[in-house]
């Protein structure tokens, strides 16, 4: 049967722009659907304006650190507007570009939510179109809670075109969202509490990271409550839906907030694209399952990034990408590598990491030493500033190979790409040890650890 597409792919975000771009300059005739703006989550309401902010609330500290430096600053002011329509304007040059890209690549774009008709068929706004393979790219969405006052809260998705900041806000959740936002309001000047049900922020992140960042983001000024849980939510004046709300937690205080923003996690994107019309299996929160060449259970259909709900990153979504291109094109059996994938926290002290945590490292049963340090940066000497910055390597017993380096501190997310690079390579702690530090840097402390800074563990 001849198909009008030999690719059809549902949204241009990281992983869909990638897959549809280098099949068709490869020879597909690609098609791909896009609901809302090219580019998807990271580009419009995710790592790109989530970054520029991030930019922008360091100011609010830089300034006070100025002052030891010889600096005199009177009157400064922020104005949330400038912020948020340059970002959008830079956003919205930012989404020309790949239009331009996939126009320049022979990629059709078609404006509108798809679904599916059968496995070789989707729907857009009441048109079919049909294509030999069919890739599946919507992304996640954001998750809350269902609870009394819920629809009072607010998602990351409104953080970006917020009308005003509030005087003092809440965030909700102990995950990269919550810990990056509360950075940003906090440094913007809102009065912020960070409130997690848990024992400790970021789970998943190795135990030392954790408590170390934790005590940093309270040092920076945010109210950091663990063991924290909200009941229900109200407005103080029910005539007023964009007032104030009234936060009642589960531990009978309520306290009032200007802005509560959730960060609760993401789930899959599936709800409309009727997936059971091409008979594709779904698993836990609807994540679309694949096998190793990220095909799901209908042969033509291919799915990645968040919406397989795997390792939901940006540069994950677009490897997995090129992987299935290899897959398509070269027939290569994929085996992707979910291991060692460096990443970083953009909270305030940044947080960068990759390989094992001290806690994935014991339950591999894995004999490993680990070298710790943390210290005051270089420019806090002056700053006034009373931050800390901690690194951490791990290193195997049986082959001396460095499997974990983990930092908190500023620059955290730039220099955990090297490492990350060297972790790959299976480089040794005597490979660190030999290389010449930068010097004056954080950095080079990852290649001056000694016997000293050897941690004990129980
Ligand atoms: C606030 C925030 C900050 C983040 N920061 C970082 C970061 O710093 N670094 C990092 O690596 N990752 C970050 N991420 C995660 C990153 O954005 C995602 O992992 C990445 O975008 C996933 O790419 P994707 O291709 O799977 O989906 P997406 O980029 O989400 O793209 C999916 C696209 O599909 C479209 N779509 C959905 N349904 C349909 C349909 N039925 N028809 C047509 N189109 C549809 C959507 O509109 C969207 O454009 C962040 C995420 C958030 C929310
Ligand atoms: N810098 C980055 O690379 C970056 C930045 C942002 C997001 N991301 C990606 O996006 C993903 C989603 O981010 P996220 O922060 O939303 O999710 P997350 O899974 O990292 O964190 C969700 C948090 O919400 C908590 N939670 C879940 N349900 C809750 C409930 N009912 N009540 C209270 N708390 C609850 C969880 O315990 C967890 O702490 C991340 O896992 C990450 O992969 C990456």
């Amino acid at each position: 049967m001849a198909y009008q597409y030999d690719l059809f792919v549902i949204g241009a975000g990281s992983g869909g722009v990638r897959a549809s771009r280098v099949a068709a300059s490869k020879g597909y005739k690609v098609a791909v659907a896009e609901g809302s703006a090219l580019g998807g989550t990271c580009v419009n309401i995710g790592c790109v304006p989530k970054k520029l902010f991030v930019y922008a609330s360091e100011y609010g500290h830089g300034f006070d650190e100025a002052a030891g430096f010889g600096w005199k600053h009177e009157g400064v002011q922020f104005n949330w507007s400038v912020l948020r329509d340059n970002k959008t304007q830079e956003i919205e040059r930012l989404n020309g570009i790949y239009g331009n890209m996939l126009g320049n690549a022979g990629v059709e774009v078609i404006s509108g939510f798809a679904r599916f008709v059968d496995a070789h068929t989707v729907e857009v706004d009441g048109k079919t179109y049909t294509a030999e393979r069919i890739l599946i790219a919507v992304g996640a969405k954001p998750f809350i809670p269902t609870f009394t006052g819920s629809d009072l809260v607010v998602s990351s998705n409104e953080m970006f075109y917020l009308e005003s900041l509030p005087n003092k806000a809440l965030v909700v959740g102990g995950g990269y969202i919550a810990v990056e936002f509360a950075g940003i309001l906090n440094g913007l000047g809102v009065d912020t509490a960070l409130a997690y049900r848990g024992e400790q922020l970021l789970r998943g992140f190795d135990q030392d990271v954790r408590e170390f960042a934790s005590e940093e983001y309270k040092k920076s000024g945010i109210d950091v409550r663990l063991n924290t849980d909200v009941e229900r939510i109200e407005l103080a004046d029910a005539t007023n839906q964009n007032g104030a709300r009234i936060v009642h937690f589960k531990d009978g205080r309520s306290e009032e907030f200007g802005l509560i923003l959730y960060a609760t996690g993401r789930v899959p994107n599936v709800g409309s694209l009727a997936l059971e019309k091409a008979g594709i299996e779904t698993g836990k929160n609807g994540a679309v399952i694949v096998d190793n060449n990220f095909t799901t259970s209908a042969d033509s259909v291919f799915a990645l990034g968040d919406v397989t709900d795997r390792v939901q990153l940006t540069p994950v979504a677009i490897k997995e990408a090129m992987a299935l291109i290899d897959y398509w094109f070269e027939g290569k059996d994929n085996n992707f590598d979910y291991d060692n994938i460096p990443t970083a926290v953009f909270s305030q002290p940044a947080i960068g990491t990759v390989g094992l945590s001290e806690q994935e490292a014991e339950a591999r049963g894995i004999d490993f030493r680990v070298y710790q340090t943390d210290f005051r940066a270089m420019k806090h000497t002056l700053s006034g500033g009373t931050s800390r910055s901690l690194m951490k390597l791990l290193v195997n017993n049986g082959n001396d190979k460095v499997i974990g380096a983990h930092m908190v501190g500023d620059y955290s997310g730039e220099i955990i790409q090297g490492l990350g690079i060297a972790i790959k390579a299976g480089a040794t702690k005597a490979d660190f040890d030999a290389t010449v530090g930068v010097h004056p840097t954080s950095a080079e402390e990852f290649v001056t650890f000694s016997a000293g800074s050897l941690k004990e563990r129980k």
